[in-house]
């Protein structure tokens, strides 16, 4: 029943399926599971002169006239009906749209919701909802909408297919668990949470969807986690990590010395390391991994590190080669756009053994590529791939160990639930003599100061980024970002300024990129692709244009880019007037650089479902759940999950269960759990 194709629905058909698959649905199961967003109480009415104008209410009324539709300019049309509340006449209009005008009839009683407006003594409601009074219920469901789909059309089909599978409902809870925590069927739940009966039961129904989508969750992802934990056969005794220290251009934090502490005490252990190193920006997690790899490549066993983009991949060749070509380890970088003849290159050094360590994008997943004794996985900015990916990876060892490097500070209790029962190594330290960095927000009007600070910089030896997003509706990211740089080399013309976008080939921006690095660039005018990870101490200043347009955390990770050395930095948020939030926003950022404390607020303003950015994380995009407010059921589930896992890992006892779990995961993981 969940997949049959939407199409089939009764009311629904080829076309509207078109539309319906727009919104992701395009079977049964996604209908019933596409939950309302809002219910509109319809408990309450109130008369006609009480309906306020600014705001939509219920109102009970009479139909007495349908005029005869209005033909006006611009091949318009306007459908207009009389009514009456009794006490009052008032107009209902619909614009264009026949079918609600077709359905009403003259002498019956409807309740029309919606914000009437027009005049005291001549109110009007425009494309109001309405129910026939007979038809009467407390909430009605209110659906996120795609263009040319109303939420009535919705509620219809959601309807329909009720009537036809509605007794079908598969019930996936063990009941055991349903008993303990008093959850109502799974098909009372998914009946009343499209047409509740009572406000009650819409409450009933949401709370046993909710458990239900967090328990699968957490299943999922707990399998996935046991599923790297069954093997155990890959030790790697502590190694003298006097020769790496000393090698060292500085010395290592108290936070560094123990995280390596604590990944080297995982890797000598029976258990391969399944560990995340999370340290906010700049807090020097590229050698703390590169100890990890120091000490493998001791063992004789070869690491690899994958990185979300080339740019990143590149840079952190560099600088891991600088760090341990010295002390004997051949280092090689393998990325989508390198030449056939080097990648053969690359890949007779895994296959062989001969080569220690690996720095690559995805395309360190290929087929092709294959190891000697793959040892260590590292990936850099883990929520940037999904959770099947590092696993894709592992595969290509007999049972590596795992580290998973991100910089985004999530708050804890997140962390677990994304990265389940990894182990968690924060770097709470930055490297001795870092200054704050001192932050702006300024307008436009004085963007000319900004360019002149900016010279000054640059005149005192440093570097100078500046990030652009859109900067006008409809333009395009490159324009946007070429219009800045020529602007700025005007006004600098005796400084050199690079560009850097998304559309420019590999090979380019990696050599841009090498050129800012080497200093051989003042300014580097970029959209986000410096976003994560770009190492270039010597730069001491961030200017970003249009700054009102960037959540929180992505600022902080901007900001971030400076700062990486004992030299004063400074960031300038560029911005148009903009609204309250982002107002917030840029006020933040001028008062904190705490990453953890920037992440909290980012969550409190915008809620976990944007903080992650849907499927950029590699979890599934949950239903009717939310991380953040419905913690409470979180932990009752992650309970409930350890000990079905227990039980049976496999979840095979629970074959509805593992079905969901299945659909759940689907859409980051090709083979599923079938
Ligand atoms: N203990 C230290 N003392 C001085 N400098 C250090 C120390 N550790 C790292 N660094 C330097 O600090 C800079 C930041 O380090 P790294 O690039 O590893 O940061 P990161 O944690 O990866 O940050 P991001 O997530 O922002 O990329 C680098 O230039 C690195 O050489």
């Amino acid at each position: 029943m969940f997949s049959i194709d939407i199409q089939y629905v009764k009311g629904v058909g080829p076309k509207r399926a078109e539309l319906f698959s727009k919104l992701g649905i395009d079977s049964v199961g996604a209908l019933l599971q596409f939950y309302p967003r809002a219910y509109i109480d319809l408990q309450q009415t109130l008369p006609l002169s009480q309906a306020p104008f600014d705001a939509p209410c219920a109102v009970l009324g009479r139909v007495v006239r349908k005029l005869p539709p209005a033909r006006l300019g611009g091949g318009k049309t306007l459908y207009k009906l009389l009514a009456t509340d009794f006490t009052q006449d008032f107009a209902v209009v619909f614009w264009q749209n026949r079918f609600p005008y077709e359905s009403l009839k003259e002498g019956q009683d409807y309740l029309f919701y919606g914000k009437f407006g027009g005049t005291l003594t001549q109110r009007e409601i425009n494309s109001p909802l309405f129910l026939p009074e007979g038809e009467r219920r407390d909430l009605l469901p209110v659906y996120p909408l795609t263009k040319g789909l109303t939420s009535k059309a919705v509620a219809t089909a959601v309807e329909n297919a009720l009537a036809a599978y509605g007794e079908e409902i598969p019930d996936p809870l063990p009941a055991p668990v349903q008993a303990e925590y008093q959850l109502c069927r799974a098909g009372y739940a998914v009946k009343n949470i499209h047409r509740p009966e009572t406000a009650q039961a819409a409450q009933t129904a949401r709370r046993r969807l909710i458990f239900e989508e967090l328990l699968v969750l957490q299943l999922g992802l707990g399998s996935l986690k046991k599923k790297g934990r069954e093997h155990t056969d890959l030790q790697i005794p502590a190694a003298d990590l006097g020769p790496f220290l000393q090698a060292l251009p500085y010395s290592l934090t108290g936070a560094q010395l123990r995280c390596i502490g604590e990944i080297g005490g995982d890797m000598a252990g029976a258990v391969p390391m399944n560990r995340l190193l999370q340290g906010d920006v700049g807090s020097g997690k590229t050698v703390v991994a590169a100890a990890a790899v120091y000490r493998a490549a001791q063992a004789g066993v070869q690491s690899a590190l994958m990185a979300p983009t080339e740019i990143l991949a590149a840079q952190h060749h560099r600088t891991l080669e600088e760090l341990l070509r010295p002390l004997g380890l051949t280092v090689a970088l393998l990325t989508g756009s390198m030449k056939a003849a080097e990648k053969r290159a690359v890949l007779a050094g895994l296959q062989d053994g001969s080569t220690d360590l690996v720095v690559g994008t995805h395309a360190l997943l290929g087929e092709a590529v294959s190891f000697a004794e793959l040892g260590l996985v590292i990936t850099d900015e883990q929520h940037r791939f999904g959770v099947n990916q590092r696993g894709a990876l592992g595969d290509k060892g007999r049972a590596p160990h795992v580290l998973v490097m991100s910089a985004t500070p999530i708050p804890r209790t997140l962390a677990l639930i994304i990265y389940g029962d990894l182990d968690i190594s924060v770097l709470d330290e930055k490297p001795a003599g870092r200054r704050e960095i001192e932050t702006f927000a300024v307008g436009y009007g004085r963007y000319q100061r900004a360019l002149n600070f900016a010279e000054k910089q640059i005149a005192a030896g440093h570097q100078v980024y500046v990030v652009c997003p859109l900067i006008e509706e409809g333009e395009s990211e490159l324009e946007s970002v070429s219009a800045v740089r020529d602007q700025m080399a005007a006004y600098l013309p005796h400084r050199r300024i690079g560009l850097l976008h998304g559309k420019m080939k590999a090979r380019e921006k990696e050599a841009v990129m090498a050129a800012f690095s080497a200093g051989e660039l003042d300014a580097l005018c970029s959209t986000t692709v410096v976003e994560v990870g770009v190492d270039v101490p010597n730069a001491n200043l961030m200017m970003i244009h249009n700054a009102d347009r960037f959540g929180l955390s992505a600022l902080h990770q901007l900001r971030g880019r400076v700062g990486r050395s004992d030299c004063q930095s400074y960031c300038i948020l560029l911005s148009k007037s903009g609204g309250e939030g982002a107002r917030k926003r840029l006020q933040a950022m001028c008062e904190s650089s705490d990453g953890f404390a920037l992440a909290n607020l980012d969550l409190e303003m915008r809620g976990p479902g944007d903080f992650f950015g849907a499927a950029q994380h590699g979890l599934p995009q949950l239903k009717i759940a939310d991380l953040l407010t419905d913690r409470t059921t979180l932990a009752e589930t992650s309970a409930v999950a350890r000990q079905l896992l227990d039980e049976d890992a496999t979840l095979r006892r629970w074959p509805l269960l593992r079905q969901a779990v299945g659909r759940l995961f689907s859409s980051i993981s090709e083979n599923g759990f079938n």
